[in-house]
């Protein structure tokens, strides 16, 4: 058997974790975050709100399932690291078509495992996300890496949007389940919704369009005018990497669309949202990731499970005097989870109802959006 070349995390502030090498031979950088979800790593892996970020897994093993066509939610990983417990070498799914390590290998994704994946998350937990560097190579010197990582930038105030939006505006056509490469359906004539693209995952998507939607997808920069002479029914903002407040052409775009049209947000649209009516947005210590979130809508007294992925979060208070409600919160740590200007047919959540891994408590927000569409054409 051969044997297994080691692999080192260094993090910002000196401390260094040396385990077992998988996926591709490489050296990466970037922030170092976790995702408690038991389920889920390729759709995780897959999710472009991931760029630039190295995931440590809580969940004891992973790759127990392989990896597959269904649960890409785009057509590469965008996470730059995996870090894990321990990984399976042989899955085991009816819908399997390789191992994750075969599949992070070929593009180019590389990986540790074998280390104290809760003494690390403890530590983030504590001090911080911060920048990190993982390295399968050969020759790594776990103090150089230290170095490289202490100088590493911060992802606040970088733009990560510009690098991954959709170059040319199309049409998104395909149902949930259905690979990003496989049928298409006949486009339903029920509603068009624009959606605009910061880094979609495609699982929003195939859930409009189970519901009817006919979706054209445009780039992140497409001004206002552009998207209202398509005549959409509702415009839809995805989810993304980075800070929200980097990507400073957005909230602009989306004020101009404002009362126009129904508006719906996920994440980092939901961030969106909320920077065009005038709130802020900050960083979070350690980010919420995972699929077992508890959110309260404080209209209906729920408490949905929900997914979540975000660094960043809508500051409560610079949202008084813009006219939005706060809607949902975070039950773990009180941080605004969802807002709605009502008399502007708009509203946003901070978690993703899609899940795309994760629970479908939240799922009814897509049928809301449907009600908001609809009674604006009434
Ligand atoms: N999933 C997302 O859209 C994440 C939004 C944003 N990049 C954040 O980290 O807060």
């Amino acid at each position: 058997m051969r044997t297994q070349r080691k692999a080192h995390l260094a993090l910002a502030d000196g401390t260094v974790f040396t385990g077992l090498a998988f996926g591709a031979e490489a050296e990466t950088v970037g922030e170092v975050v976790f995702n408690t979800s038991l389920t889920g790593y390729q759709e995780t892996l897959t999710d472009p709100s991931y760029v630039g970020q190295i995931v440590t897994f809580t969940v004891p093993e992973l790759g127990n399932v392989g990896v597959n066509h269904v649960d890409q939610e785009s057509e590469k990983p965008h996470a730059i690291g995996v870090i894990a417990r321990h990984v399976a070498r042989i899955p085991s799914n009816y819908r399997a078509t390789g191992s994750l390590p075969d599949w992070m290998e070929r593009h180019g994704l590389p990986g540790i495992e074998g280390i104290d994946t809760r003494k690390l998350v403890r530590h983030l937990r504590d001090h911080g996300a911060q920048a990190g560097v993982l390295s399968t190579l050969a020759d790594a010197e776990p103090a150089a890496l230290v170095e490289k990582a202490r100088a590493a930038a911060d992802m606040s105030g970088l733009d990560l949007v510009t690098g991954i939006t959709t170059r040319a505006a199309y049409e998104f056509n395909r149902p949930m389940g259905e690979p990003l490469d496989g049928e298409a359906v006949a486009p339903a004539a029920r509603f068009h919704v624009v959606a605009y693209d910061y880094g979609l995952k495609a699982a929003m998507l195939q859930l409009l369009v189970d519901r009817g939607c006919r979706i054209t997808v445009v780039p992140a920069h497409t001004p206002a005018e552009e998207v209202l002479g398509l005549r959409p029914n509702g415009v839809f903002l995805t989810n993304g990497p980075g800070d929200p407040a980097a990507v400073t052409y957005a909230a602009p775009i989306v004020r101009g669309l404002l009362g126009k049209v129904p508006l719906f947000g996920i994440c980092l649209g939901h961030q969106i949202l909320a920077l065009a009516i005038g709130a802020r947005t900050f960083k979070l210590r350690f980010g919420h990731r995972g699929a077992n979130h508890p959110v309260l809508d404080r209209r209906t007294g729920k408490v949905a499970i929900t997914s979540q992925n975000h660094g960043f979060a809508v500051d409560a208070a610079s949202l008084e005097g813009t006219g939005a409600e706060v809607t949902h919160v975070s039950l773990n740590d009180g941080t605004v989870e969802g807002i709605a200007i009502p008399h502007l047919s708009a509203f946003s959540v901070q978690h993703h109802p899609e899940a795309s891994p994760g629970p479908h408590d939240a799922r009814e927000l897509f049928d809301r959006f449907l009600r908001e569409m609809e009674a604006r054409r009434a």
